[in-house]
């Protein structure tokens, strides 16, 4: 048998490769390529190994022929395009927790950086001017530190910081009150916490929803003298607008890790008063970057070499035997709590899962695993079908499962409750010809749809013309709806509108819709 052949195309500690020849591959190591050398190389590769630098774009994807998994030695996966992987069949994992304490003592370093500006104190002292009288700091103790995003690294630096006697306020809407009780942090609303925090340390993904989450409007209303950290993602910071509030004094320092444009050689925050920065240095200690190439190795050699599958962001772990009779509902299950996750507002503290008929005879782990999944990804890029269970129990998320005989029309259910601020929702699918998806009731209101690529959501006042109306503004602004899909809760009352559609829907569009009378919500969704 020949062996599989892996790249390491990021510079990564040796153990890596040591541990890949060690469990049968062949590998190569060779960093810091052009996308396109990488294009003429990577069709001779099973596996490629990558930290933050490799783009891993959709042209890459399609030269790979051979490729069958990507392993991220590290956490942040916005390197992968994880839906061009997926549907090349490529399997992505990483190694989420490896260099996790490392990260959070990054962050620790740089809040304590910012209070005693060690960085330009050592500058000028070593530059001979011993200028004691021009670095006055401030002491951490009793600060109050605002933590946006509190997963695996903002728990971590939560913890450091109370070791330091730091107040910690934290925004994260997967926190429920017992884990924020636990973490010994107080749970707040995002516009408390840039109120109230002396220091703000990111720790969340990139998300559509986290891009920009510090705005130049979110920063103008935080405390004056306030000190930012970022080690997390370039992207949620408004890097002008912490330009223009370091040189007005409003804020009084800023450490970033990392940045919108990475390698950043000529940001315009270099040389501002207050302003420090590392390159990207978050999970470079000897520690974590074992931790990282050592695990991202067994497990990528596990699947190339054995077929068993670990931390994959896109793939089940399942058997062979189980494999194909789960895997549709598996599919309804993601798609079902995508949807809730996407709908649903607010603090998600209960989820039930209810599995009827057919689907019920099944193991029905690996479907509650799927609904987990589809309903954390916004907030994780880590979660998969594998790890969410264990994710949603570490929230402190209460997970309740059902399984019960076929009771209503059809052959097999699967329905899944959240309870949110706003009270009990819940939606529910099926599956046509033993493998479709379908959704067939939502909140209450049935109806018949695939769940699939991009898709608007109305809720309107059910009148004559409206369907028309808001069929000719798509029109009107080059839209393409692929399906449509109708249900009310009776003539007149309360409709819903589903619709998919050729292309992502501008702001611009959405405005318009809201503005469309007798509309009452508008979302767009992307499954
Ligand atoms: N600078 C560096 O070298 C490193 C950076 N990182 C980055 O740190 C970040 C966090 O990593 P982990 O803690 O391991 O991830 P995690 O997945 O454990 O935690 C992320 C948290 O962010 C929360 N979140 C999602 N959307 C949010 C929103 N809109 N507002 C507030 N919170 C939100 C999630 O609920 C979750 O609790 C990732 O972006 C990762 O790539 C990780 C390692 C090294
Ligand atoms: O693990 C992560 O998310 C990181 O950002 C670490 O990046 P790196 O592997 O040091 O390029």
């Amino acid at each position: 048998m020949t062996k599989p052949k892996v790249l390491i195309s990021d510079k990564m500690d040796p153990n890596a490769a040591r541990i890949f020849e060690a469990r049968g591959c062949d590998v190569d190591v060779i960093t810091g390529e052009t996308p396109e050398q990488l294009i003429a190389r990577i069709g001779d590769y099973d596996g490629l190994a990558i930290r933050s630098s490799t783009r891993v774009t959709a042209e890459i994807l399609e030269a790979a022929t051979n490729l069958k998994v990507i392993g991220r030695a590290g956490i942040g996966v916005d390197n992968v395009d994880i839906p061009a992987a997926s549907s090349k069949g490529v399997v992505v994992m990483n190694t989420p927790f490896g260099n996790s304490i490392t990260t959070a003592e990054h962050a620790i370093a740089l809040i304590m950086a910012l209070a005693r500006q060690i960085p330009a104190a050592n500058a000028r002292t070593q530059a001979g001017e011993w200028p004691k009288n021009d670095f006055m700091g401030v002491e951490v103790t009793g600060k109050t530190l605002g933590l946006i995003g509190a997963g695996n690294i903002g728990a971590i630096v939560a913890s450091r910081a109370l070791g330091l006697r730091m107040k910690v306020v934290a925004y994260d809407p997967f926190l429920t009150e017992e884990r924020a009780i636990e973490m010994g942090v107080e749970k707040v609303d995002l516009e408390a916490l840039i109120e109230r925090a002396d220091f703000i340390t990111l720790h969340t993904p990139l998300t559509d929803e986290t891009r920009n989450i510090l705005s130049r409007e979110r920063l103008e209303r935080t405390k004056k003298g306030v000190r930012i950290v970022n080690c997390a993602r370039g992207g949620l910071i408004d890097e002008a607008a912490l330009k223009d509030l370091l040189d007005s004094g409003h804020v009084a320092g800023a450490a970033l890790d990392v940045f919108a444009k990475e390698p950043a050689k000529d940001s315009p925050l270099f040389g501002t008063p207050g302003f420090i920065c590392t390159p990207h240095l978050g999970a470079s200690t000897t520690e974590a970057q074992v931790n990282v190439a050592l695990q991202v190795a067994e497990q990528m050699a596990d699947y190339l070499v054995n077929g068993g599958v670990t931390n994959a962001l896109n793939m089940p772990s399942l058997s062979a035997e189980e494999a194909p009779k789960l895997k549709p509902y598996m599919a309804l299950a993601e798609k079902l709590g995508s949807l809730v996750g996407q709908l649903a507002h607010g603090n998600l503290t209960r989820i039930g899962i209810e599995v009827e008929g057919a689907a019920a005879q099944l193991n029905i782990k690996p479907i509650t695993g799927a609904v987990l999944a589809g309903l954390m990804k916004r907030y994780s890029q880590s979660v998969n079908m594998v790890n969410a269970p264990f994710l949603a129990k570490e929230r402190g998320l209460d997970v309740r499962e059902i399984r019960r005989e076929r009771e209503g029309d059809y052959q097999t259910l699967v329905r899944v409750k959240v309870d949110t601020e706003q009270g009990e929702r819940s939606v529910a699918g099926t599956l046509f010809g033993k493998t479709q998806p379908r959704l067939v009731d939502i909140f209450g209101i049935g109806i018949e749809a695939d769940l699939t690529g991009d898709m608007l959501y109305v809720v309107n006042e059910d009148a004559p013309g409206f369907i028309g109306s808001i069929g000719s503004l798509l029109g009107k602004n080059g839209i393409n709806i692929g399906t449509f899909h109708l249900g009310r809760r009776e003539a007149g009352g309360e409709a819903v509108l589903l619709l998919s559609v050729d292309q992502p829907i501008n702001q611009d569009v959405m405005k318009q819709i809201c503005d469309t009378p007798g509309v009452k919500v508008v979302k767009a969704l992307s499954f």
